[in-house]
């Protein structure tokens, strides 16, 4: 459950990883002012700068009470509900109909990478970067997202001294994030001019009802008495909201359908609720489908780590001594499939779980459900992700059939957020809105897979990231993750021994 990890010594790698739902209670909620997230986590994710994921104290209580005030404004969520809607019927059914039509293999993580692209920089800019399209182009800012996160991670396996001497240097993975920074930059520092000019122009119509998230941070700031934002601070404050919702809905998503494809029971299920619905738009009363959701982001939460660091020398609840400065390490992952926690059915996707005998869903203490964090830094945008997670999930599962690549191999990255490695392969087989004339039919080989552009193109990019120069990466990532899951196991098993004793099952969790 508890477990302290040293690195080799010159790394200077002292961290204290627990999997016991009360010390994370503890340092998420009841001691949370003596675990900030720590100036080394602020070095290391410094391209996103002073944003909301990567600050504390009073800049933190700052960006919250803006964070908070504008993801919940009538305008801004008036919006969220027209431009999600918007996207679903112009971009992704467009796009799934088209792959239907043409019996195209697709990377479902792809598609759900791209669709909450583009929702994320229409809800946070106003701009649709337009990624969700059947060419699926080339998009250098999505790129850059991916340079950056995969650079932050190496720099979490090497001694600091190390990568800020190649920083200085310009040599390496860091020319890359140099590289991939100059990028986010230009982008995002767009946006606002664009936004300043608009205004200026008076381009925005004032009778709008919703507005972006920019727009609100600009205009209404005042009104919560926050002088006005500059463009640096506009800038961090984008950045993060990219972060937030782009890798994180996405993965989701991902991995549900994921799970879908290994469940035919729990997909019949969803289906049958699904056809209850009179309109795509009444995904309030979706209370299996939300339950499916939760569960997916138990067995696979995004956000696999949290990390913290110390200020002060503390006891933890379970008796383990804390010292100054000392990182801890929470592994999401590793909680959802404990048996003390879940009960012994905790590798099982069984969305019933959720569903309390009334058909509500089961409230579960965020500190054993760590997907969406925990404590005063839980994650803003809950309800925006459901909200678009249902509305992706009513409408492919109403009117598509997918069904994953035989043979193609699903497993979890080594990386920031819980990415599958390889993608999602899957390939529509029955799509009810087309004609019989039209529906696909089955081709012989392997042959096809090879046969569409953009499964070409998806084949590629993955060959792409084995490249040699990111081999290297890959294997200081995999031996480091090595010795962590080992560290897990161990921690893992020990909890579930000292739990064992007093829990039985599923009831247990009430007692946590
Ligand atoms: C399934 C989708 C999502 C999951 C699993 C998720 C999970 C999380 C987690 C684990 C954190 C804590 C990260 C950390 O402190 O290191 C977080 C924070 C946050 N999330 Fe989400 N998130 C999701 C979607 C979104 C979306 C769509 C937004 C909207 C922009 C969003 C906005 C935020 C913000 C602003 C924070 C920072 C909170 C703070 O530090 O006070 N999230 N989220």
């Amino acid at each position: 459950m508890n477990f302290l990890f040293k690195g080799p010594w010159l790394a200077n790698m002292k961290m204290f990883i627990t999997l016991d739902p009360s010390n994370v209670h503890y340092i998420m909620s009841k001691n949370f002012t003596n675990y900030p997230k720590g100036t080394k986590f602020n070095e290391m994710f410094d391209v996103f700068g002073d944003g909301i994921f990567n600050v504390d104290s009073d800049l933190w209580k700052l960006h919250r009470k803006m964070a908070h005030t504008f993801i919940g404004h009538p305008k801004f969520h008036q919006f969220l509900q027209d431009k999600i809607w918007e996207k679903v019927e112009k971009g992704l059914i467009p796009l799934l109909d088209h792959v239907s039509k043409q019996g195209l293999v697709i990377d479902l993580q792809d598609l759900f990478y791209r669709f909450s692209l583009d929702t994320i920089c229409t809800l946070v800019t106003g701009c649709d970067l337009g990624s969700l399209s059947i060419d699926w182009p080339h998009v250098p800012f999505a790129n850059a997202l991916d340079d950056a996160e995969e650079v932050i991670l190496y720099r979490h396996f090497v001694p600091m001294s190390v990568w800020k001497f190649c920083r200085w240097l310009g040599v390496g993975n860091e020319k890359k994030y140099k590289k991939a920074w100059e990028i986010l930059d230009d982008f995002v520092y767009k946006c606002i001019a664009k936004k300043r000019e608009e205004k200026k122009q008076e381009l925005m119509k004032p009778q709008v009802v919703g507005v972006d998230l920019l727009t609100l941070y600009m205009d209404e700031s005042q009104s919560i008495n926050v002088t006005s934002a500059s463009d640096k601070f506009l800038r961090d404050t984008i950045l993060s909201f990219f972060i937030a919702g782009r890798d994180t809905t996405s993965t989701a998503l991902s991995w549900f359908f994921y799970l879908l494809s290994k469940n035919s029971r729990v997909e019949s299920k969803i289906r049958d609720e699904l056809s209850t619905m009179e309109t795509v738009h009444d995904y309030h009363n979706l209370i299996y489908v939300h339950g499916a959701l939760c569960e997916a982001l138990r067995l696979y939460p995004p956000v696999a780590f949290e990390q913290k660091a110390s200020i002060e020398s503390d006891v933890l609840p379970s008796g383990h001594q804390v010292d100054p400065n000392m990182q801890i390490i929470f592994n999401m992952y590793a909680m959802g499939r404990m048996k003390a926690i879940w009960g012994e059915d905790c590798y099982e996707f069984k969305p019933e779980g959720w569903i309390s005998e009334r058909r509500n869903i089961r409230h579960e203490p965020s500190y054993k459900f760590l997907a969406f964090n925990a404590g005063p830094r839980t994650c803003l945008g809950k309800n925006m992700s459901f909200f678009q997670m249902k509305a992706v999930v009513a409408t492919i599962l109403r009117n598509y059939t997918f069904q994953a690549v035989e043979g193609h191999q699903v497993v979890p990255d080594i990386s920031l957020i819980l990415r599958m490695k390889h993608g999602f392969m899957v390939k529509e087989v029955q799509n009810k809105y087309l004609p019989p004339n039209l529906e696909i039919q089955e081709k012989d080989g392997a042959d096809e897979f090879e046969s569409h552009d953009s499964s070409k193109r998806i084949r590629t990019a993955a060959k792409k990231s084995f490249k040699e120069g990111e081999a290297t990466l890959e294997k200081t990532a995999e031996s480091a993750a090595t010795v962590m899951d080992h560290a897990m196991h161990k921690a893992k098993d020990k909890v579930e021994n000292k739990f064992s004793h007093h829990r039985h099952g599923r009831e247990a969790d009430d007692e946590l």
